[in-house]
């Protein structure tokens, strides 16, 4: 299956830039998430990649081949829709077979491929159904299974989950990468579901405002997040954000919360002295004995079925957020004391709200490899 490449893709609307310079690629036969904010542009982008839309600028290669003077109908792309746009006047089968008949296949090749498409997907009882007597969740599948039948060598899914109940949403993002790895096809999946995308995501290109804002794999977005925004928009429940100037002396790089120490990669001199953020997911943070622990209150606790999560307060009033997993023991009120490993902060310059990434001079260890 063709590598998919996106030069410098520009989209206005009257006076409105939607996509701005916007470059990434997609390797063969791998799936990429693009992640955003509703209104982002995600939809325009594969539109314009499927040929529905013109872009102002910029250029879209597939397999090495620029695909600005093809037709849609030539360029091997197969799209689902958010609002599943199936044809009503026609039964599953029929639109699932749509993209067969359009090329003239054979009545038996047809309903070898229709029925073995929608066995995978389960939807294999419903054919004879039209879609008003479908389920949400059964014309998903059917909008779903339209793109896989023709074996595109692209596959654009945008936000295909996001109008089925959570319970199919769960089963399917289980499914769907092995459904995709066999179909082998390079893929652009939208979603604005952070789990969605880290659990089918080869790789996760985050856009916003108009650009790339970051493209990584699922653990680079987690870990390694470019800004306070991104990081944000990644975890549940989400990231605690603490105002902070980090300090140095013979120990090394750290910071301070309610005086005590929170020791900082050493590879963040760079930001000794400047406003900064500090960035600590709830599951990084953990209750601990140790007088060196920094002193809090604990406010709530709330059980979700895998995780604690509970609220305390610092002496200074900062809240913070700290998950443990379900079942195992903490404090249960009053006064605590919480600990942080130095190796999952994140450091974000208040100003930018940009990650500092830590530097390792001499060979050390580089971020990529951390
Ligand atoms: N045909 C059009 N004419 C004018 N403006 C448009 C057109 N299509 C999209 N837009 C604008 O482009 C912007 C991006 O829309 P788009 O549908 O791509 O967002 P999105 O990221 O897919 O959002 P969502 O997640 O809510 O689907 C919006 O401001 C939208 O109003």
């Amino acid at each position: 299956m063709p590598e998919l490449r996106i030069e410098n893709l520009t989209k206005r609307f009257k006076n409105e830039t939607v996509l701005d310079g916007v470059s990434f690629t997609v390797a063969e036969g791998e799936t990429t998430i693009l992640f955003g904010p509703s209104g982002a542009g995600k939809t325009v982008l594969l539109r314009c990649i499927a040929g529905a839309v013109d872009p102002e600028e910029g250029r879209i290669t597939i397999g090495g081949n620029d695909i600005s003077d093809v037709p849609p109908e030539h360029r091997g792309i197969g799209m689902a829709f958010q609002n599943f746009a199936l044809f009503p006047h026609m039964t599953a089968f029929d639109n699932i077979a749509s993209p067969l008949t359009a090329r003239r296949w054979s009545r038996e090749k047809i309903q070898e491929g229709v029925e073995q498409v929608a066995k995978l997907l389960k939807i294999g009882h419903v054919l004879s159904h039209p879609p008003r007597a479908l389920s949400n969740g059964q014309k998903q599948r059917t909008a779903l299974a339209r793109a896989l039948a023709a074996s595109p060598e692209i596959l654009l899914l945008d936000d295909p989950l996001r109008n089925v109940d959570a319970k199919l949403r769960f089963e399917m993002r289980l499914e769907l990468p092995r459904l995709l790895a066999d179909q082998g096809a390079t893929v652009i999946y939208v979603t604005q579901d952070y789990k969605e995308a880290m659990a089918l995501g080869d790789r996760i290109a985050v856009l916003s405002g108009g650009r790339i804002a970051q493209i990584g794999t699922p653990e680079d977005i987690y870990r390694r997040p470019a800004s306070v925004e991104i990081a944000r928009h990644f975890g549940d429940p989400t990231i605690n954000l603490l105002d902070v100037v980090p300090e140095k002396d013979g120990g090394g790089v750290f910071t301070r919360l309610s005086d005590q120490r929170v020791p900082l990669d050493s590879g963040l001199e760079a930001a000794v002295g400047r406003d900064c953020v500090l960035g600590l997911r709830p599951e990084a943070l953990r209750f601990s004995d140790s007088p060196d622990g920094i002193p809090v209150e604990i406010e709530a606790e709330t059980p979700f079925n895998e995780k604690t999560v509970t609220l305390v307060v610092t002496a200074r009033k900062r809240e913070i957020l700290i998950s443990r997993p379900a079942g195992t023991a903490a404090p249960g009120s009053g006064t605590a004391r919480i600990e942080v490993d130095a190796t999952d902060a994140l450091l974000f310059d208040r100003a930018t709200q940009e990650r500092i990434a830590p530097q390792h001079r001499g060979g050390g260890k580089s971020e990529a490899a951390a």
